[in-house]
């Protein structure tokens, strides 16, 4: 994903630059776009000790776990005249990692990319949103003319909100049944499970915003039908060994129970069961 904002980025002008310790200089990407083209980007990598003392920009989009490894050495660098976009799926990956008081705008997208270094496939091109606690940057209304789809959210919550419910149950589910997302909906049994998983979604978030609408289920199975025959990104990640992002979603949502005194038990089995390794 960061890749490809590094393509809009760069067709709007932008420079971008890839911190990293370690890595061949430039970093060498292909994008295949969805109507078959392919884009070469060569993008200049820093090493994190070589880093000026201020960043201005800084766009985080390594997956959840891998957050705090990434940001330890550019922490000292942000002060509240710098810019942070988080790109990231789930929530929370990014707390006690701001300077104090800072707010990172945050971004939600429905686009997909598939792939590992050095080749990556744009599976779909759809919307993002940006947003945060404060108007658009200046920069922002150019960049929509070379990132399609690009929108700008005053109150980003209620989208991370609903991606979090889609992500809380079709991920776990499709990672431990290794099943792809459309049998969240079509078996009964996965269909159940994703039923109590939403509830108790709902239940907090209803609790930490009384506005909160809830009845996310109808929404999840839509995402589901209309991704039907896609890998989720937590089932990928777990047939390569790799960590996953649980923490950031189901975790967050059963750190926000344990905080407000709610059950969770479906949403903490995932985790448990994630975290083990085991399947259910
Ligand atoms: N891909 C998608 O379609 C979507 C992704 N997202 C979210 O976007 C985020 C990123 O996902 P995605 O792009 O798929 O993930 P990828 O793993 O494809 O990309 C993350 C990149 O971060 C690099 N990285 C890892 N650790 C560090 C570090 N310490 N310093 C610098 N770079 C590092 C990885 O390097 P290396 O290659 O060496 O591992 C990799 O190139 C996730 O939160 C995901 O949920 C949201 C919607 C859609
Ligand atoms: C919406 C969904 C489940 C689509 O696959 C996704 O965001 C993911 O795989 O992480």
């Amino acid at each position: 994903m960061g890749t490809l904002a590094a393509w809009y980025l760069t067709r709007a002008g932008h420079g971008v630059t890839v911190i990293r310790h370690d890595s061949p200089a430039p970093l060498e990407k292909t994008l295949r776009l969805p109507d078959g083209r392919q884009q070469m980007l060569s993008l200049p990598v820093l090493d994190p000790a070589t880093l000026p003392d201020h960043i201005d920009h800084l766009l985080v989009a390594v997956k959840t776990p891998y957050t705090h490894q990434a940001m330890a050495p550019l922490t000292d660098r942000l002060d509240t005249d710098s810019l942070v976009l988080r790109f990231q799926n789930g929530l929370g990956a990014l707390d006690g990692l701001l300077p104090a008081g800072f707010s990172a705008l945050e971004a939600v997208t429905t686009s997909a990319v598939k792939g590992q270094h050095p080749d990556h496939t744009v599976v779909a091109e759809n919307a993002t949103w940006l947003g945060g606690s404060t108007a658009p940057p200046a920069w922002f209304a150019a960049l929509t003319e070379h990132w399609p789809d690009l929108h700008w959210e005053d109150d980003i919550r209620p989208r991370q909100w609903h991606k979090l419910v889609a992500n809380a149950v079709i991920n776990p589910l499709t990672a431990l049944y290794d099943v792809p997302n459309g049998r969240i909906s079509a078996d009964p049994a996965l269909r159940e499970q994703a039923t109590q998983l939403c509830e108790e979604a709902d239940q907090v978030l209803r609790q930490l915003d009384p506005a909160w609408p809830g009845h996310s289920l109808d929404n999840v199975l839509t995402v589901a039908r209309a991704t039907a025959g896609n890998t989720s990104s937590m089932r990928a990640d777990w047939q390569r060994g790799a960590q996953t992002e649980i923490d950031a979603i189901n975790g967050w949502l059963v750190q926000q129970a344990d905080r407000l005194g709610l059950a969770v038990p479906a949403n903490r089995k995932v985790v448990t069961a994630m975290r083990r390794s085991l399947t259910m």
